[in-house]
């Protein structure tokens, strides 16, 4: 289990990368449409060509349409063409940081196998990093289904 709290050993990204990662995760909250629980959650994910895609919760009226942070980023970038990633990253107005839903670390898991999962307090001060294949052990995904989520 490679899971740590509170420190600063980020080293899949650069510092400049990880500074820009966390600050536009939390700004992401900014565009969460989330009238109902009134939680906002950000979310960033780096491609692996190092574009910055940030995303944010659209709730519904019919509260099980709403959609979590995570995949309305994933769904904006792999729209956009990128389909690999390198981080991704979310964060809250909680003080305590918040790991993604199950629905989310499948959503994660097709495009991002084993990506550093970075989860931030609402100020960005503390975080959560562990990767998506301790979120999701023994995952199911495009491979045993014999498709390459890149070559698609
Ligand atoms: O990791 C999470 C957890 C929750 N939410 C959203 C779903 C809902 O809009 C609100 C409350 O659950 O927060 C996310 O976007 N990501
Ligand atoms: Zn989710």
């Amino acid at each position: 289990m490679t899971l740590s709290y509170i420190h600063r050993d980020h080293h899949e990204l650069s510092d400049a990368e990880f500074v820009r990662l966390k600050h536009e995760c939390l700004k992401a909250r900014d565009v969460s449409y989330s009238p109902y629980s009134k939680f906002r959650v950000g979310c960033c994910i780096i491609t692996s060509t190092n574009e910055f895609i940030s995303g944010a919760n659209v709730e519904n009226a019919s509260y099980g349409a709403g959609v979590c942070a995570e995949r309305t980023t994933i769904c904006k970038a792999v729209l956009q063409g990128y389909k690999t990633y390198k981080a991704i990253a979310i964060s809250s107005d909680s003080n305590q940081p918040i790991s993604p839903c199950g629905i989310c670390r499948q959503f994660i898991r097709e495009f991002a196998p084993n990506i550093p999962v970075f989860m931030f307090d609402s100020n960005g001060d503390q975080y959560i990093k562990c990767y998506l294949e301790d979120l999701l052990p023994l995952s199911f995904g495009p491979e045993n289904l014999g498709i390459d989520p890149r070559l698609v």
